[in-house]
């Protein structure tokens, strides 16, 4: 069984026409699955969708075989962490804080945090790279080093599948490849991981499925052979774009004529 099941997807906004229509993918454990699309596609709305955030207009998410839209929050933590594009604090969380609610899902209302609980929140912070951020206040970060720390909060809330909404769009140049090189480390762990990314280059990497929205509410979905071509992403983008393989760094790359 697939952990995500999405079956004939469609969204649309209110009073607006549908953002996407008939999308259908299936995402299995250690499976990444990147979704590539122009500016307004409806990646972050998608992403929504397999959230449980936004109501489908037609079709079926099932996650862990399950409709998504009879289930309880809770019971969406405990199998899938959604890391959004715009990450708010309102309050004066610390880093370690607001990295420790990840364990929300497995801790009772009445019950406050353990030792363990912290433990697991500095080993995430840890493995995110941002320890000396630990005792920070997680409203006075940058949006990349809120990103890195979001992350560690799932890491944290442990689910089976992970989605990022562009996790690597406030970073610099060596924070986006460590990111995408943590997402290979998750899926080779057992994770599965859903993000969504401008770059093409990202999904080379990854070098697993792929979903492209072209910008007029379909998706294309396969391999990266099959879906990061010189006709594919020059369409989808409206730019001329050249696939060529370097042999420096041994793998394609996709480079806009300029
Ligand atoms: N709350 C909303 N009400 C109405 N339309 C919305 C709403 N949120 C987003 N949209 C519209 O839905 C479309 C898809 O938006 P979405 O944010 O999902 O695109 P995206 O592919 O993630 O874009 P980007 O790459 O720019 O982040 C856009 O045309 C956007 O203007």
């Amino acid at each position: 069984m697939s952990l995500l099941e999405v079956k004939n997807a469609a969204f649309a906004y209110p009073a607006f026409s549908e953002t996407f229509s008939d999308v259908s993918f299936t995402v299995r454990k250690g499976q990444v699955f990147t979704i590539l699309g122009p500016n307004g596609a409806g990646k972050s709305t998608l992403l929504g969708c397999l959230a449980g955030l936004n109501k489908l207009s037609a079709g079926q998410i099932l996650l862990g075989g399950r409709d998504i839209g009879a289930m309880s929050r809770r019971d969406i933590a405990r199998l899938q962490g959604f890391v959004p594009q715009t990450l708010n604090s309102v309050y004066a969380y610390s880093v370690a804080e607001y990295v420790v609610m990840g364990r929300a899902p497995y801790i009772s209302s009445l019950r406050r945090p353990t030792k363990e609980d912290y433990a697991a929140a500095f080993e995430a912070i840890e493995t995110m790279g941002v320890g000396h951020l630990a005792a920070r206040s997680f409203s006075e970060l940058s949006g990349g080093e809120r990103q890195q720390v979001a992350i560690a909060r799932i890491l944290v809330q442990n689910p089976q599948l992970i989605l990022l909404d562009e996790p690597t769009s406030a970073l610099d140049f060596g924070n986006q490849i460590k990111v995408v090189k943590m997402v290979r480390e998750l899926s080779q762990k057992g994770y599965s991981v859903i993000m969504t990314t401008h770059n093409p280059d990202h999904a080379v990497m990854l070098d697993d499925t792929i979903g492209i929205l072209d910008g007029g509410g379909h998706m294309r979905v396969g391999t990266a052979a099959e879906i990061l071509t010189e006709e594919c992403l020059s369409a989808v983008y409206h730019t001329e774009v050249k696939v060529s393989y370097v042999e420096k760094v041994n793998r394609n790359a996709c480079l806009a004529v300029f």
